[in-house]
This record gives structure tokens, sequence and C-alpha cells, in this order.
């Protein structure tokens, strides 16, 4: 790990310094110059990788962190979806055509997919890509005016090339949703090639520094090669063949984000506010805890240790299940590769499942977290509302989180109606073989095994109770599509309940692991906390069966309180180890050197507002 803590080359830092700190600031710029900003970090990055060899995923990724601090650049799109889906869906021979020139940059990719009528339903896109076996080429077209491509990243200005996802027709007849790779400005001048109406789509509530754009096709040819090959071929006759039973291999992109997401967005974001958050509120005193007593530093206060110390918590149950995910696409990627698609089921439901759950309970938590920082949380120098408007973007891209859910919640249903009929369930859905015990085992001692189990309880007992309402509706009379649809809130917080319990055993499973008996119990606090919070905030499916009683609740709430003050003489140093560079953070409230103050109003007067320009001075006479 050549970057881990801090090794960046040095001319890269005064590249960020200047870039950030002494340098235009981010915060300064208009939509256009951070856009142009970005490229030339874009262009930087890629010189440093080829200059210090960066082949290691995490150096990479560690690296990116600093270049494009709390923000998404077109490397997102290019490396996180165009080379993977080429990677995953290619034949051998479209691997070794485009692969080595997309690592390469000299060919920059999208994912081409939502339309401007279209997003979460993907058998609803409408842009067709018809076989001519006269000219052995897809025709593309964009028929409505709602199948214009719509959203994706890199798309407006900058990538030459893109997968494309439209629906394959061969003599009349629809196969439904393929990739394809089309090449979308020319090589030379960069323009849109003929046949292509292309532009960015406008500001949007973050990702400034990306083009997403819009796409138009009008009777866009390109060659057959060009449709992914691996799992089907369209034969130059037009014969249509596959290798896979499963329709849902072309949808693999997206899996694959969605178990990056986990990690690199919510566990990233949530982890950095809380950095910010909690190192400001060591620094930050105010208002009078004793009579004649200087004033306290903010975080000595209970309520303030109640609003950020639960989301300390949360914000390592995300990493440590950020990176299980991460562990578990590869594996069940490998898998997949060799020919055993069992788990690809699973993957598709804990993805998407995860990628719902943690986004949102980070997206809630970072804005917390800048509540809990006054009128300095509400400043730009903060750095909260570019983490917090980035960060909330996964909760719609790379499917909506609703739907993600409901996703998640069709295969607990399919295996719950499985162990009915006998079938045993495995791997993150073991626990709805086994008898749903209703004797509560939590004590006073609250043992990580007691908490986890007192959530494997109530998401099994949801998912029961969910499954049974369904066939409750469909026996009163409605069709399955209703049934499901009245039954969709329910379904959801199952869903929500099952990837719950998921991240409390993955927390479990990481302080058993820890060796150092100190970081052990600090973990073990840690890990109490974010279940006695879940158990309070979410106290109604905990008692509804008659689980918890109130005297149990009552110990919970005192057990979390108490907690509080167990881990204050250690939230400091819990954010520090995290160990974001200040130029990853972008944020003057949470320097590592706490210089708040002195960089705040330095930060201040280096506004253009305060620049002394004759038309202000004339208007403000
Ligand atoms: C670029 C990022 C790089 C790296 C990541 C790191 C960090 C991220 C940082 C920044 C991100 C930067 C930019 C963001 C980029 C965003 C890109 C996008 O948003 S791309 C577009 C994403 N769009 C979607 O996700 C659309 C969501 N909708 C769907 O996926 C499908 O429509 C849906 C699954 C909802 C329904 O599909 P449908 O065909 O209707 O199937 P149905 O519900 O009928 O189910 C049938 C059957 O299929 C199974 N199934 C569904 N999907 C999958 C799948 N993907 N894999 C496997 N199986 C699947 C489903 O379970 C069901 O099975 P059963 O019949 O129940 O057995
Ligand atoms: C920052 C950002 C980056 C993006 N990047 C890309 C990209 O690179 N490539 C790309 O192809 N796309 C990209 N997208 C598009 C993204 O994938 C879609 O926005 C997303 O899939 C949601 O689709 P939609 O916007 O059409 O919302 P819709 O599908 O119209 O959903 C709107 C709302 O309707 C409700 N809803 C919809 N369907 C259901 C259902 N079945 N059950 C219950 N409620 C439902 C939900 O509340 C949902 O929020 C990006 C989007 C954003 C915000």
């Amino acid at each position: 790990m050549l970057f881990k803590g801090g090794g960046l080359p040095h001319e890269s830092l005064a590249l960020q310094e200047k870039l950030f700190g002494a340098g235009p600031d981010y915060n300064f710029m208009t939509r256009i110059e951070r856009f142009k900003n970005s490229l030339v970090r874009v262009q930087h990055f890629i010189r440093c990788c080829a200059r210090y060899n960066l082949h290691d995923h995490a150096d990479k990724k560690w690296f990116e962190g600093v270049a494009f601090p709390n923000e998404v650049s077109v490397l997102g799109p290019h490396s996180g979806m165009f080379i993977p889906t080429l990677k995953e869906q290619g034949s051998e021979e479209q691997i070794q055509k485009w692969v080595p020139q997309a690592e390469k940059h000299q060919i920059m990719g999208t994912y081409i997919q939502t339309e401007l009528g279209h997003g979460t339903f993907v058998r609803g896109l409408e842009t067709t890509a018809t076989y001519d076996p006269k000219t052995e080429e897809f025709i593309l077209n964009s028929p409505t005016l709602t199948s214009i491509k719509w959203w994706p990243g890199g798309l407006g200005r900058t990538c030459n090339f893109g997968i494309v996802m439209a629906l394959l027709y061969i003599d009349g007849k629809n196969y439904g949703m393929h990739p394809f790779v089309v090449q979308l400005r020319s090589l030379k001048t960069h323009e849109p090639l003929p046949g292509l109406t292309m532009g960015d789509i406008g500001p949007k509530f973050g990702f400034d520094t990306v083009d997403n754009g819009y796409l138009q096709f009008n009777h866009f040819g390109i060659p057959r090669e060009n449709m992914l090959m691996k799992y089907c071929q369209v034969l130059k006759n037009g014969t249509y063949t596959k290798q896979t039973r499963n329709p849902k291999f072309s949808y693999g992109a997206m899996i694959f984000v969605r178990s990056m997401v986990v990690y690199e967005v919510a566990g990233q974001g949530l982890a950095k506010a809380c950095t910010i958050a909690i190192r400001y509120s060591a620094i930050r005193r105010q208002s009078e805890l004793k009579k004649s007593r200087p004033e306290p530093q903010i975080l000595d206060y209970q309520t303030q240790q109640y609003k950020l110390f639960p989301l300390l918590a949360l914000a390592y149950a995300v990493w440590f299940t950020g990176v299980r995910m991460k562990e578990i696409y590869f594996m069940v990627n490998n898998e997949i590769k060799q020919g055993h698609t069992e788990r690809l089921p699973e993957l598709h439901a804990i993805s998407s499942g995860l990628k719902a759950f943690t986004t949102s309970m980070a997206s809630w938590g970072i804005e917390r977290c800048r509540l809990a920082c006054g009128g300095h949380g509400y400043s730009a120098a903060s750095g909260l509302p570019k983490i917090y408007v980035n960060a909330t973007g996964g909760c719609t891209y790379e499917g909506e989180n609703t739907v993600m859910l409901l996703q998640c919640a069709r295969f607990l249903m399919n295996i719950y109606g499985g162990v009915k009929n006998g079938r045993r369930p495995s791997g993150s859905v073991n626990y709805l073989g086994e008898r749903i015990s209703s004797r509560c085992t939590l004590t006073s001692e609250f043992t990580l095994k007691s908490l986890a189990d007192a959530f494997k309880h109530r998401a099994a007992r949801m998912i029961k109770e969910a499954s049974e309402r369904l066939n409750r509706l469909q026996a009163s009379g409605n069709d399955p599509e209703d049934s499901w649809n009245l039954n969709s809130v329910v379904l959801t917080k199952a869903a929500e309940a099952h990837c719950h319990y998921y991240m409390v055993l993955v927390f479990e499973s990481v302080v058993e692991s820890v060796e150092d008996n100190c970081v052990k119990d600090i973990l073990r606090q840690l890990c109490q906390l974010l279940a006695l919070c879940g158990i309070q905030e979410n106290s109604g499916d905990f008692i509804q069966d008659g689980f918890l009683n109130n005297d149990q609740l009552e110990l919970v709430k005192q057990k979390q309180l108490s907690l509080l003050s167990e881990i204050r003489p250690n939230a400091v140093l819990l954010v520090d180890a995290f160990e974001f560079h200040d130029v990853q953070l972008g944020s003057i409230l949470g320097r590592f050197d706490g210089n708040v103050y002195e960089n705040l109003f330095k930060w201040a007067k280096k506004t253009p507002l305060n620049k002394p320009e004759d038309l202000i001075h004339r208007l403000l006479r």
C-alpha cells in the first residue's frame, strides 16, 4: 500500500494544496470552472498513476480520494462501469480490442442506460438496436422523446465511447435489453458523430464535476461486432444464440456498482462527516456547563454525544459491511465466471438491499453531523454540504433505494417460501431456516451475540409476517401484482430489517476477530451502541411480539446513555483512525491540526465577493 496514511508524492499534494488550499477553491468556482478543474485533475491523476506505477486498487482509490475530494470525476463511470462491463460482458476478442485502449485512457467511456422516460424499469427502456443482415450492422435509434438517453456520467462533453443498453430487434422480434459498445465522438475532433445529438443535462443537486448528459440516436449504425457477445451472440445472418439461461447477466454492471457503493459512498461519506463533526466538537467551546467555569468543549454535552457517537458507530459498521460486500461480490463474480451461477440471486439481493440501506442511513447521518456543527456546519468551509450532495446521489443512482429494497424483499419472499417447502437456505439468509425463538436472551451485559440474536429475531419475524400478509392478500382475492403492491411498505421494512441484522452480524464478527484487547473493547462499545440505538429507534419491531418488554427497553436506554460517556475519551482517536488526509476531508472544521478559526477567517477573506470591484461598489452606493 504505497499511499495509505498520506505517503502521497509531494508535488501531487502541492497540486492538491494549490487546487484546494492556496489556489482557486472549489467552493469559489462556477460549475463550468469546477468541471474544467476536475478535467485538469483527471489528467494529473492519470499522469501520476503512470509515473508512480500505481496499479494497486487500494492505492488508486486512496489517491482518487485526494485528487477528487468528495466528488466524482468522469473516471467514475469510465473505470467503474465502462471497463467492468467490457470485461464482464465482452467476448475475449472484444476485451482485447477495447479494454487496453480504455485502461490507457485512449478512449473514455460511460454506461448509457437511463432514458428521459425510464430509469428504474429497465424493461421499459425504449432505445432500439435493430440488426440489418445486409450491412451486418445494428441501427441504434431513439424512437420517442422519452427514449432519449439521459443522466449518464461524462456523456455531455467528455466521453467518446459508451456502453449503450438497448432493445435488440432481429427480423421484428424483440430479444430484450443488450449491451452495445458505441463510439460517440470523433477521436480527432471530439465532435459528436453524425446521427447523434448530445449535450449536458444542466445543473444538479451535486455532481458539479461531472457532465451528466443526454444522447439521442437518429438511425445510427454500428458494426455487428459491437454488441457485447460473451453470453449472447448475433451471427452475420442474424441468428441469435445465447449461452445463459439467466437473462439478467446483462444487468451485471449494476450489481458491481451497488456492491462498491456501500464502502465507497456510504462508508467513506459517513466516516468523513463523523471525522469533521467530532473533531470540530472537540475544538468548539460554547455556553456554560458549570457556573464560573470555562466554556466546555461541545463534545462534553450529552446531547452532542447522543447525536454523534451512534453515527460514529454506524460509520464503523457501514465501513466493515462495505468491505465484506466487496469480498462477497468478487467471490461470487469469480464463481459466475466459472459457470456457477447459483449465488447470483443472493448477490443481487444483498447488493441491492445493502446499497439502499447504507446510502439512506449515510445520507441521514451526514446531515445530522452537519446540524451538530452549528453555523459553521452550514458553511461550505465545513465540507459537509459537498459530502452530503455527493453521497445522497447514491440513494438514487444504481437503482432507486425503494426499488432496491423491493428487489431484496422479492428474494427474501422466495427463500421464505422455499423454507416452507423444505428447502434449506444458506449464506446471508441461513437464519430463515432456523425456528424463530421468542425467548429474548438480552441481559444487562448486552453481549454482542445476544444483540445480534435480537436483530435476527426481528428480521425473521418481519419476513415471516410479510410473507403471511402477502398470502392473505392473495387469498382474499387480490391478484399477485396487486397483493405485492398492497404489501410493499411491509416488504421494504422486512428488507431493511434483514440488512440491519446483516450489518450488526458483520460488526460482531469483526470485533470477535480483533486480538488486541484494548481495541476489541473499544470496538465492542461501538457495536453495542450501534445495536442499542437500532433497538431504541425501532423499538416497536422488538416489542410487537413481546420479544422485548418495557423493563428491557429501559435497560437498553440506560446502557445506551452510559456508553456515550464511555466512548467520549476515545472519540477523537476513533475518527483519526479513519486516516483521512486533510485534502481528502476538504474541511476547515475537520483539520487535523484543529486550527479552525484562523483558517476559517483566511478562507472567508479569499471569497470572490470580497474582491474590490467597481461594479459591486457602485451597486452598494
Ligand atoms: C461508477 C462507479 C464506480 C464504482 C463504484 C464506486 C463508487 C460509486 C461512486 C460514484 C458513482 C458514480 C456515478 C454513478 C453511476 C450511476 C450509474 C447508474 O445509475 S446506471 C443505471 C442504474 N439503473 C438501475 O439500477 C435500474 C434499476 N432497475 C433494475 O435494475 C431493474 O429494472 C429491476 C431489478 C428493478 C427490475 O428488473 P426486471 O427485469 O423488471 O426484473 P424483475 O423485477 O421482473 O425480476 C426478474 C428476476 O430477475 C432478477 N434480477 C433482477 N435484476 C437482477 C440482477 N441485476 N442480477 C440478477 N438477477 C436480477 C430478480 O431478482 C428476479 O428474480 P426471480 O424471478 O425473483 O428469481
Ligand atoms: C447522480 C446520478 C448519476 C447517474 N449516473 C447514471 C449513469 O452514469 N448512467 C445511467 O444510465 N444512469 C445514471 N443515473 C440515472 C439513475 O440510474 C436513475 O435516476 C435511477 O435509476 C432512477 O430512475 P429514474 O430517475 O427514472 O426514477 P424513476 O424510476 O422515475 O423513479 C422515481 C420514483 O418513483 C418511485 N418508483 C419507481 N419505480 C417504483 C417501483 N417499482 N416501486 C415503488 N416505487 C417506485 C420511487 O420513489 C422513485 O424514486 C444517474 C442518476 C443520478 C442521480
